[in-house]
Order: C-alpha cells, then structure tokens, then sequence
C-alpha cells in the first residue's frame, strides 16, 4: 500500500475515536474565582492503571524532515497520553484505532490531524500514534501521561510493502 495521508482538521467528533481534544474554543464552562475566571472543565481524562501514577513532563521536540515517510506508530497500554503546546504553534498526529488489542494496524485505517496551537491532545490508553510531530523546531508541550511499572510502549512498524507519507501542504 503506498499512501499519502490527508490532514484533517483537529475537531474533537473525528477525534473522538482517538482521544479528546483540549481546547476551549466552543466548549462548555462555569465561572470560578468569585467570577474571574471560567473553567472548562474536565475536557479530556487521565487514564490509569491499578499501578500507573499521572505524571506532568515538556517534551522539546525538533522537527522531522517532510514529506515523512510514517514507518512505525506506539501505543501506551497502561494509561492515556496528553500533549498540550506551550508555544501556540501547530502540529501534527499521526493515529490508528486501538483494533481488537493486537500488535498490528490496518494501514487504512491510520489518520493525520492537524492541531492549531490552542489545541491539544489527550491519546486514550492503547490508542496507536506517532511519537510527537512538532512544526516547530524546539517546540515544547506539557505532556501528562502514566509512570509505573511494567513496559508502557508497544511500537509496531509497518511492513516495507506499506508507504505511508505524511507531506506538508
Ligand atoms: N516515548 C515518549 O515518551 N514519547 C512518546 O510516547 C510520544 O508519543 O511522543
Ligand atoms: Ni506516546
């Protein structure tokens, strides 16, 4: 199969098989801070297993030559994994479903977003994704995700049959 993948627009409905969508730009809110302030509440959840804690990282990331050939995607079997850009500069998911659970993914089914700086994400637990695209060189994102025991990162690669290219418009 050889593919050039579409980049969608980020929306948290195409999204939603995949994760939540952090923004507050057409959500909901209640006001707090004796009126000061609104909070959009609970917008994506962190995920956890029985022996996971959440815990809050920066990821600086350079930037990856394009068009990219999307050679492998990982998974975090243990607990769902956030990013949220501290710069405001977009980025790039690369995703496939969580399938039936086994270490494989039906090249068809794998999707690209593009996310505006005022929007992160939250990948659900076992949700397949390429480690993260920045746009920017050295861009950083707060990243919330599970620690604990046991190996949190399934990586499956693609057969060299499958060329998924990720190119920039
Ligand atoms: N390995 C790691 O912590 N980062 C990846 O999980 C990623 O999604 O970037
Ligand atoms: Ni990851």
């Amino acid at each position: 199969m050889i593919k050039t993948l579409t980049i969608e627009p980020l929306t948290r409905e195409a999204f939603a098989p995949f994760g939540d969508v952090i923004e507050s730009e057409g959500r909901d809110y209640f006001m707090i801070n004796n009126g000061s302030t609104r909070r959009y509440h609970q917008l994506g959840e962190v995920q956890l297993d029985e022996q996971g804690r959440g815990i809050i990282s920066i990821f600086r990331a350079r930037t990856l030559d394009y068009p990219l050939a999307i050679k492998m995607l990982e998974r975090h079997p243990f607990g769902s994994q956030s990013f949220i850009p501290l710069f405001g500069h977009d980025f790039l998911l690369v995703v496939a479903p969580v399938g039936d659970g086994g270490m494989n993914i039906d090249p068809a089914s794998v999707r690209a977003f593009r996310a505006s700086g005022r929007q992160g994400v939250n990948y659900h637990r076992g949700v397949w994704h390429h480690p993260i695209l920045a746009l920017r060189d050295d861009d950083e994102f707060l990243v919330v995700d599970r620690s604990g025991p046991g190996n949190n990162c399934d990586e499956f690669f693609f057969d060299e049959s499958v060329q998924l290219s990720l190119e920039l418009g």
